[in-house]
């Protein structure tokens, strides 16, 4: 299977309890991929699996064409570092430090040299080229989200994984972080993978992976945020023998 991340019979079990039912599938490099699903259908689980910071309870996952599931923990680090983004829903930038050191802390974990014009094309992108002396605290929701847009860029990673980026953003804010992450990727060649509750911010990657019960259940191509909401109704009605 081809892709920047690919997932070959990923099963992940808690216990009795199975987060992800044999899942395989590719995120294609230069995509904006969502996964969209009921609470506990497994998409958690799903990023955590395909970024590396979870292991599988058996299958295979790659990234770059690397197993990660063959790495052993410093390794497995190591990897990430250089050829994955993260962006949360919390932000996760350091308080005490500027929004320059913020994002440049990723490259130097690495041992990577940051490439000043790249920085400086994704900091003016975002709009904050005057803000890079502050400290985070004194950036708005929306501007603190977009350093860790930045910050996840920084390391030109091969994807960048997001989960609930805009959930704790206004609207406006978020649309600005969503038309933000698609421009990274249609002008730029980036890869994003978004895990997301909201249909309309689905509706704004090109295609959205539908989970439920640990399995892809859909793959939609441009969905619209109606055929999303509606889909994701049906998925969590309760059936009329269960009522
Ligand atoms: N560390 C864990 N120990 C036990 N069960 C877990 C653990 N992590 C996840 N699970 C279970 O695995 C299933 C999938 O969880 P996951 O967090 O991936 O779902 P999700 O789709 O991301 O849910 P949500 O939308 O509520 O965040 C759930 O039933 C959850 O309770």
């Amino acid at each position: 299977m081809s892709g920047v991340v690919t997932l070959t019979d990923v099963v992940k079990k808690h216990g009795e309890l199975v987060a992800l039912d044999n899942v395989s599938l590719a995120f294609p490099r230069g995509r904006f991929v969502a996964v969209m699903g009921p609470s506990g259908s497994g998409k958690s689980t799903l990023l955590n699996c395909a970024a590396g910071l979870d292991t599988p309870t058996s299958g295979a996952v790659t990234i770059g064409g690397v197993d990660v599931t063959r790495l052993n923990e410093t390794k497995r680090t190591e990897l990430r570092r250089k050829h994955i983004g993260f962006v949360f829903q919390s932000y996760n930038l350091l308080p005490a430090v500027s929004v320059e050191h913020n994002i440049t802390l990723p490259l130097r974990l690495a041992g990577l040299r940051p490439d000043p014009a790249w920085l400086r094309e994704l900091v003016e992108r975002v709009g904050l080229g005057g803000r890079l002396r502050h400290r985070p605290a004194e950036l708005s929701g929306g501007q603190q989200q977009r350093a860790a847009i930045v910050r996840a860029l920084a390391a030109r990673p091969d994807v960048v994984f997001a989960d609930e980026p805009t959930g704790a953003l206004d609207l406006r804010s978020a649309s600005q972080v969503l038309d933000l992450l698609r421009e990274l990727v249609d002008d730029l060649g980036q890869t994003v993978v978004m895990v997301t509750h909201d249909p309309a911010a689905a509706a704004r990657a090109h295609d959205t992976l539908v989970m439920a019960d640990g399995r892809v259940v859909d793959l939609l191509s441009a969905p619209t945020a109606s055929d999303l909401a509606q889909r994701l109704t049906q998925l969590t009605a309760v059936p009329e023998g269960a009522r």
